[in-house]
């Protein structure tokens, strides 16, 4: 006689076997076991156990996505490097808000970037042939940066990252933990306190925060391999409200600087680079552009225009007018 075990799986009801392995109920989900991570009662079970641990009544269970892979570049003239991974292109762009994953894709493809970041998502479980952004995006030619998005806790973002890396072997991943739904404005002491565990447990994180010189310091003490400051709230689209800041913390910083969120258009862009920043992070502007693709463009070639007039170094700005030809010997 069959006993039939009760499951909660992704957050539904579901049942299985007495006997089935968790291996067995991925591959039942049209799964393959190879590709993906899984939580049992809160804690990992190894991917290479999966065919061997038994399903239990009541057993929870969380299963989330394979992604991973990714390639660096070569070195060049201007290459940026973070955590010993180096790469040509200064933007990363975001996987949220798009129309759906094809135009996601064409603005990736369009911007030049070579890391996506993406949200760590539950597997849709009552469509396993739905489409996923792997199909589109390939990690094989794009690095994906797992991000914590929606996490208010320190413990749920470290959860959250620790999922990923069964699921994809990253190491490299984004860490935002928010402080309030209202601003998405990211709680610094939980930040730290996942910064500080994440780091001790092997990740390399880049890590969104405050525009705080104090705090970016203090973030890079406890093992950020990035500091990410805001530019202005997640989504805003209001640009760089303090260069100042920006600029102080890139001064400070021995580790990559990378203005993350509220960039709204191409100068913003500009902006983030012509302070020293190694690089831009955005979603909003690229996705909700009335041309997402022709934007993402746009965002190429601020980030790369900004970025050559930092090196170049701008002129000097003077209080009074100075001539462009010179005054002496005139007619
Ligand atoms: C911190 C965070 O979540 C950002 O990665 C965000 O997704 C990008 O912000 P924008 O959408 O404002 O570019």
């Amino acid at each position: 006689m069959t006993t039939h075990l009760s499951l909660i799986v992704n957050g539904e009801p579901r049942r299985a076997s007495a006997g089935q392995s968790i291996a067995d109920l991925v591959t039942g989900l049209g799964l393959n076991p190879a590709k993906v991570a899984v939580e049992r009662n809160g804690d990992i079970v190894p991917r290479a156990t999966l065919a061997q641990v038994l399903l239990g009544d009541g057993d929870h269970l969380e299963i989330v996505h394979f992604v991973g892979g990714g390639e660096d570049a070569p070195a060049d003239q201007d290459t940026w490097t973070v955590a010993g991974r180096t790469f040509r292109s200064r933007l990363i762009v975001g996987t949220g808000k798009y129309k759906d994953f094809a135009q996601n894709a064409a603005a990736v493809a369009a911007s030049g970037a070579e890391i996506v970041t993406v949200a760590v998502r539950r597997v849709n479980i009552s469509d396993p042939t739905a489409p996923m952004l792997t199909d589109f995006i390939d990690p094989a030619k794009i690095t994906y940066l797992p991000n914590t998005a929606g996490c208010f806790t320190a413990e749920d973002a470290i959860r959250t990252l620790r999922l990923a890396r069964e699921a994809g072997g990253w190491d490299l991943v984004k860490l935002e933990v928010l402080g309030e739904a209202r601003t998405l404005y990211p709680d610094m002491r939980e930040t730290l306190r996942a910064t500080e565990i994440l780091a001790k447990e092997g990740f390399l994180p880049m890590v969104y925060c405050a525009d705080d010189p104090i705090a970016a310091r203090q973030l890079e003490e406890a093992g950020a391999v990035a500091i990410m400051p805001l530019g202005a709230p997640i989504g805003s689209g209001l640009g760089i409200q303090n260069r100042v800041m920006i600029r102080l913390i890139v001064e400070g910083a021995k580790v990559p600087v990378l203005v993350d969120a509220g960039v709204g258009t191409a100068s913003d862009a500009a902006v983030a680079m012509e302070l020293g920043c190694e690089g831009v992070l955005m979603n909003t502007a690229i996705a909700e552009a009335k041309d997402p693709v022709l934007m993402a463009h746009a965002m190429k070639l601020a980030v790369e225009s900004g970025r050559a007039a930092y090196r170049a170094g701008r002129m000097p700005t003077r209080r009074y007018a100075d001539p462009s030809s010179p005054l002496a010997g005139l007619i």
